[in-house]
Protein backbone atom coordinates (compact mmCIF):
# COMPACT_ATOMS: atom_id res chain seq x y z
CA UNK A 1 0.00 0.00 0.00
CA UNK A 2 1.40 3.14 -1.32
CA UNK A 3 1.86 6.06 1.81
CA UNK A 4 -1.27 8.60 -0.21
CA UNK A 5 -4.08 5.68 0.33
CA UNK A 6 -5.72 5.30 3.40
CA UNK A 7 -7.88 2.33 3.71
CA UNK A 8 -11.55 2.54 5.61
CA UNK A 9 -10.87 1.37 9.55
CA UNK A 10 -14.18 1.63 10.99
CA UNK A 11 -13.28 1.81 14.29
CA UNK A 12 -15.84 2.97 16.76
CA UNK A 13 -14.88 6.35 19.06
CA UNK A 14 -17.65 6.96 20.89
CA UNK A 15 -21.29 5.54 21.82
CA UNK A 16 -23.07 5.52 18.21
CA UNK A 17 -20.09 7.22 16.34
CA UNK A 18 -17.85 5.11 14.16
CA UNK A 19 -14.56 6.61 12.86
CA UNK A 20 -14.52 5.62 8.99
CA UNK A 21 -11.65 6.80 7.59
CA UNK A 22 -9.65 9.99 7.79
CA UNK A 23 -6.40 12.15 7.61
CA UNK A 24 -4.73 14.71 9.82
CA UNK A 25 -1.67 16.95 8.89
CA UNK A 26 0.03 15.21 11.49
CA UNK A 27 -0.80 11.97 10.09
CA UNK A 28 -0.21 13.35 6.40
CA UNK A 29 2.27 14.93 4.26
CA UNK A 30 -0.68 17.59 3.85
CA UNK A 31 -0.36 21.13 5.33
CA UNK A 32 -3.51 22.76 4.59
CA UNK A 33 -6.05 19.93 5.13
CA UNK A 34 -8.09 17.56 7.41
CA UNK A 35 -10.58 15.36 6.81
CA UNK A 36 -12.94 12.50 8.14
CA UNK A 37 -15.94 10.25 7.78
CA UNK A 38 -17.81 9.50 10.83
CA UNK A 39 -21.13 7.25 10.85
CA UNK A 40 -23.43 7.94 13.33
CA UNK A 41 -26.22 5.94 15.15
CA UNK A 42 -29.76 7.74 15.65
CA UNK A 43 -29.54 10.05 18.23
CA UNK A 44 -25.78 10.08 18.98
CA UNK A 45 -23.91 13.73 18.86
CA UNK A 46 -20.79 14.47 18.14
CA UNK A 47 -19.02 17.63 19.33
CA UNK A 48 -16.12 19.74 18.39
CA UNK A 49 -14.41 22.90 19.32
CA UNK A 50 -12.32 24.04 16.06
CA UNK A 51 -8.95 25.75 16.73
CA UNK A 52 -8.22 27.57 13.87
CA UNK A 53 -9.72 25.61 11.28
CA UNK A 54 -12.65 26.30 9.25
CA UNK A 55 -14.64 23.34 8.94
CA UNK A 56 -17.42 21.75 6.32
CA UNK A 57 -19.83 19.53 7.45
CA UNK A 58 -21.09 17.29 4.45
CA UNK A 59 -23.71 15.25 5.32
CA UNK A 60 -23.40 12.53 2.92
CA UNK A 61 -26.55 9.90 3.68
CA UNK A 62 -29.16 10.33 6.69
CA UNK A 63 -30.72 13.21 8.70
CA UNK A 64 -28.44 15.12 11.49
CA UNK A 65 -29.33 18.36 13.26
CA UNK A 66 -26.39 20.54 13.38
CA UNK A 67 -25.36 23.68 15.52
CA UNK A 68 -22.69 26.05 16.38
CA UNK A 69 -24.12 26.84 19.54
CA UNK A 70 -26.03 30.22 18.16
CA UNK A 71 -27.67 28.71 15.36
CA UNK A 72 -29.28 25.06 14.64
CA UNK A 73 -30.32 23.79 11.37
CA UNK A 74 -32.26 20.82 11.49
CA UNK A 75 -33.35 17.46 9.90
CA UNK A 76 -30.51 18.59 7.51
CA UNK A 77 -29.71 16.13 4.77
CA UNK A 78 -31.36 14.53 1.71
CA UNK A 79 -30.45 10.98 0.36
CA UNK A 80 -29.85 6.97 1.83
CA UNK A 81 -27.09 6.95 -0.45
CA UNK A 82 -24.46 9.02 -1.99
CA UNK A 83 -25.69 6.92 -5.61
CA UNK A 84 -29.15 8.55 -5.36
CA UNK A 85 -26.96 11.51 -7.08
CA UNK A 86 -28.98 14.11 -6.10
CA UNK A 87 -27.01 16.97 -4.01
CA UNK A 88 -27.01 16.83 -0.31
CA UNK A 89 -26.73 19.29 2.70
CA UNK A 90 -23.71 20.94 4.30
CA UNK A 91 -22.90 23.32 6.99
CA UNK A 92 -19.82 25.53 7.29
CA UNK A 93 -18.27 26.94 10.42
CA UNK A 94 -15.37 29.38 10.55
CA UNK A 95 -12.32 28.61 12.45
CA UNK A 96 -12.21 28.93 16.35
CA UNK A 97 -15.97 27.79 16.78
CA UNK A 98 -17.62 25.11 18.18
CA UNK A 99 -20.12 22.77 16.93
CA UNK A 100 -22.49 19.72 17.59
CA UNK A 101 -23.74 17.42 15.13
CA UNK A 102 -26.71 15.03 15.96
CA UNK A 103 -27.99 12.01 14.03
CA UNK A 104 -31.33 12.26 13.31
CA UNK A 105 -31.14 9.20 11.50
CA UNK A 106 -28.69 6.43 11.03
CA UNK A 107 -25.92 9.04 8.87
CA UNK A 108 -22.71 9.09 7.12
CA UNK A 109 -20.84 12.23 7.71
CA UNK A 110 -18.04 13.87 6.37
CA UNK A 111 -15.74 16.80 8.18
CA UNK A 112 -13.79 18.76 5.49
CA UNK A 113 -10.94 21.16 7.63
CA UNK A 114 -8.63 23.33 6.14
CA UNK A 115 -6.08 25.87 8.60
CA UNK A 116 -8.14 29.40 8.69
CA UNK A 117 -7.78 32.56 10.93
CA UNK A 118 -10.49 34.84 9.83
CA UNK A 119 -13.62 34.26 11.32
CA UNK A 120 -16.46 33.93 9.26
CA UNK A 121 -20.44 33.53 9.49
CA UNK A 122 -21.63 30.20 10.13
CA UNK A 123 -23.33 29.39 6.74
CA UNK A 124 -26.01 26.36 5.43
CA UNK A 125 -25.71 25.50 2.15
CA UNK A 126 -28.51 24.27 1.05
CA UNK A 127 -29.02 21.14 -1.72
CA UNK A 128 -30.39 23.48 -3.66
CA UNK A 129 -27.18 25.87 -3.59
CA UNK A 130 -25.18 23.70 -5.17
CA UNK A 131 -23.87 23.84 -8.64
CA UNK A 132 -24.61 20.86 -10.61
CA UNK A 133 -22.73 20.52 -13.70
CA UNK A 134 -22.41 17.62 -16.87
CA UNK A 135 -18.69 17.39 -17.59
CA UNK A 136 -16.53 15.83 -20.34
CA UNK A 137 -18.03 13.59 -23.16
CA UNK A 138 -17.52 10.00 -24.48
CA UNK A 139 -16.09 7.70 -22.26
CA UNK A 140 -14.73 11.12 -19.94
CA UNK A 141 -18.34 12.08 -18.67
CA UNK A 142 -18.87 12.83 -15.11
CA UNK A 143 -21.97 14.43 -12.95
CA UNK A 144 -20.73 17.04 -10.57
CA UNK A 145 -21.63 19.14 -7.56
CA UNK A 146 -19.90 21.96 -6.35
CA UNK A 147 -20.61 22.30 -2.40
CA UNK A 148 -18.25 25.11 -2.12
CA UNK A 149 -16.24 26.50 -5.28
CA UNK A 150 -14.08 29.22 -5.45
CA UNK A 151 -17.06 31.57 -6.54
CA UNK A 152 -18.42 30.94 -3.14
CA UNK A 153 -16.95 33.31 -0.87
CA UNK A 154 -18.33 31.66 2.26
CA UNK A 155 -14.86 30.05 3.08
CA UNK A 156 -11.69 31.09 3.80
CA UNK A 157 -9.46 28.62 1.95
CA UNK A 158 -11.28 25.33 1.26
CA UNK A 159 -13.05 23.84 -1.86
CA UNK A 160 -15.44 21.08 -1.46
CA UNK A 161 -16.71 19.01 -4.52
CA UNK A 162 -18.27 15.69 -4.84
CA UNK A 163 -18.43 13.90 -8.57
CA UNK A 164 -19.71 10.58 -9.95
CA UNK A 165 -17.87 8.84 -12.80
CA UNK A 166 -20.17 5.75 -14.28
CA UNK A 167 -18.23 2.51 -15.34
CA UNK A 168 -15.79 2.91 -17.50
CA UNK A 169 -15.12 6.44 -17.76
CA UNK A 170 -12.83 8.61 -16.22
CA UNK A 171 -12.67 11.77 -14.25
CA UNK A 172 -10.23 14.00 -13.17
CA UNK A 173 -8.99 13.46 -16.60
CA UNK A 174 -7.61 14.43 -18.76
CA UNK A 175 -4.73 14.01 -15.81
CA UNK A 176 -4.74 17.92 -14.10
CA UNK A 177 -2.18 19.25 -11.38
CA UNK A 178 -2.21 22.32 -9.46
CA UNK A 179 0.56 22.53 -7.33
CA UNK A 180 2.06 25.85 -8.82
CA UNK A 181 1.75 29.25 -7.45
CA UNK A 182 1.31 30.80 -10.50
CA UNK A 183 -2.45 32.60 -10.60
CA UNK A 184 -3.64 32.95 -13.49
CA UNK A 185 -2.74 29.57 -14.97
CA UNK A 186 -2.35 27.65 -12.13
CA UNK A 187 -3.21 26.92 -8.53
CA UNK A 188 -1.35 25.52 -5.58
CA UNK A 189 -4.11 23.33 -3.81
CA UNK A 190 -3.70 20.47 -1.89
CA UNK A 191 -6.46 17.40 -2.46
CA UNK A 192 -7.67 14.70 -0.79
CA UNK A 193 -10.72 12.05 -2.82
CA UNK A 194 -12.92 10.14 -0.46
CA UNK A 195 -14.13 7.26 -2.33
CA UNK A 196 -17.12 5.13 -2.55
CA UNK A 197 -18.17 2.64 -4.90
CA UNK A 198 -21.57 1.20 -5.95
CA UNK A 199 -21.64 -1.67 -5.48
CA UNK A 200 -19.88 -2.03 -2.79
CA UNK A 201 -17.08 -4.72 -3.26
CA UNK A 202 -16.20 -2.56 -6.57
CA UNK A 203 -12.79 -0.41 -6.69
CA UNK A 204 -11.17 2.35 -8.80
CA UNK A 205 -7.46 3.17 -9.99
CA UNK A 206 -5.92 6.28 -9.21
CA UNK A 207 -2.99 7.60 -9.95
CA UNK A 208 -0.66 10.42 -8.90
CA UNK A 209 2.18 11.20 -10.40
CA UNK A 210 4.45 14.70 -11.35
CA UNK A 211 6.07 15.54 -14.95
CA UNK A 212 9.72 13.75 -13.55
CA UNK A 213 7.76 11.11 -11.76
CA UNK A 214 9.38 11.81 -8.56
CA UNK A 215 6.21 11.23 -7.22
CA UNK A 216 4.43 8.46 -9.03
CA UNK A 217 1.92 5.87 -7.52
CA UNK A 218 -1.12 4.11 -8.81
CA UNK A 219 -3.55 3.03 -6.64
CA UNK A 220 -6.65 0.45 -6.36
CA UNK A 221 -9.17 2.16 -4.89
CA UNK A 222 -12.39 0.92 -2.61
CA UNK A 223 -15.26 1.48 -0.86
CA UNK A 224 -14.76 4.63 1.94
CA UNK A 225 -10.69 4.34 1.10
CA UNK A 226 -9.15 8.42 0.85
CA UNK A 227 -6.38 8.77 -1.46
CA UNK A 228 -3.94 11.96 -0.88
CA UNK A 229 -2.95 14.29 -3.32
CA UNK A 230 -0.43 16.70 -1.82
CA UNK A 231 1.09 17.35 -5.62
CA UNK A 232 1.15 16.50 -9.04
CA UNK A 233 -1.78 14.47 -11.57
CA UNK A 234 -4.32 12.88 -10.31
CA UNK A 235 -7.13 10.92 -12.98
CA UNK A 236 -9.15 8.27 -11.71
CA UNK A 237 -10.25 5.31 -14.12
CA UNK A 238 -13.50 3.40 -13.35
CA UNK A 239 -14.14 -0.52 -14.13
CA UNK A 240 -17.06 -1.71 -16.44
CA UNK A 241 -20.15 -2.59 -14.02
CA UNK A 242 -19.14 0.05 -10.96
CA UNK A 243 -20.43 3.34 -10.34
CA UNK A 244 -17.81 5.67 -8.64
CA UNK A 245 -18.72 9.17 -6.65
CA UNK A 246 -15.91 10.45 -4.34
CA UNK A 247 -15.98 13.78 -2.55
CA UNK A 248 -12.55 16.21 -2.95
CA UNK A 249 -11.35 18.54 -0.71
CA UNK A 250 -9.26 21.06 -1.56
CA UNK A 251 -7.19 23.84 0.18
CA UNK A 252 -4.16 26.13 -0.10
CA UNK A 253 -2.64 29.46 0.04
CA UNK A 254 -4.98 31.23 -2.44
CA UNK A 255 -8.69 29.77 -2.50
CA UNK A 256 -8.61 29.58 -6.64
CA UNK A 257 -9.20 26.11 -8.62
CA UNK A 258 -6.78 27.15 -11.73
CA UNK A 259 -4.93 23.80 -12.91
CA UNK A 260 -2.83 22.87 -15.84
CA UNK A 261 -3.38 19.26 -17.97
CA UNK A 262 -0.93 17.01 -18.55
CA UNK A 263 0.30 18.20 -22.01
CA UNK A 264 1.01 14.70 -22.86
CA UNK A 265 -3.07 13.70 -22.87
CA UNK A 266 -4.84 17.84 -23.75
CA UNK A 267 -5.61 15.79 -27.15
CA UNK A 268 -8.15 13.99 -24.99
CA UNK A 269 -10.23 17.41 -24.83
CA UNK A 270 -10.37 17.99 -28.54
CA UNK A 271 -11.84 15.24 -29.74
CA UNK A 272 -15.39 15.68 -30.68
O1 LIG B 1 -13.91 17.16 -13.38
C1 LIG B 1 -13.60 16.18 -12.71
O2 LIG B 1 -13.42 15.09 -13.24
C2 LIG B 1 -13.40 16.32 -11.21
C3 LIG B 1 -12.08 16.89 -10.86
O3 LIG B 1 -11.96 18.17 -11.38
C4 LIG B 1 -11.80 16.90 -9.36
O4 LIG B 1 -12.77 17.63 -8.66
C5 LIG B 1 -10.43 17.46 -9.15
O5 LIG B 1 -9.48 16.80 -9.43
C6 LIG B 1 -10.26 18.82 -8.67
O6 LIG B 1 -8.92 19.20 -8.81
Amino acid sequence: MGHLLVKAKQTPIEPGITFVNGLTRGSSQLEYIEFKVLDMKPNAKYREQLGKQECCIVVLTGKVNVSDHDTTFQNIGTRESVFEKTPTDSVYISNDRSFEVEAVTPARVAFCYSISERSLPTRLIKAADNGVEKRGILNNQRLVHNILPDSDTSANSLLVVEVYTEGGNWSSYPPHKHDQDNIPSESMLEETYYHELNPKQGFVFQRVYTDDRSLDETMSVEHADVVIVPRGYHPVGVPDGYASYYLNVMAGPKRLWKFSNDPDHEWILERQ
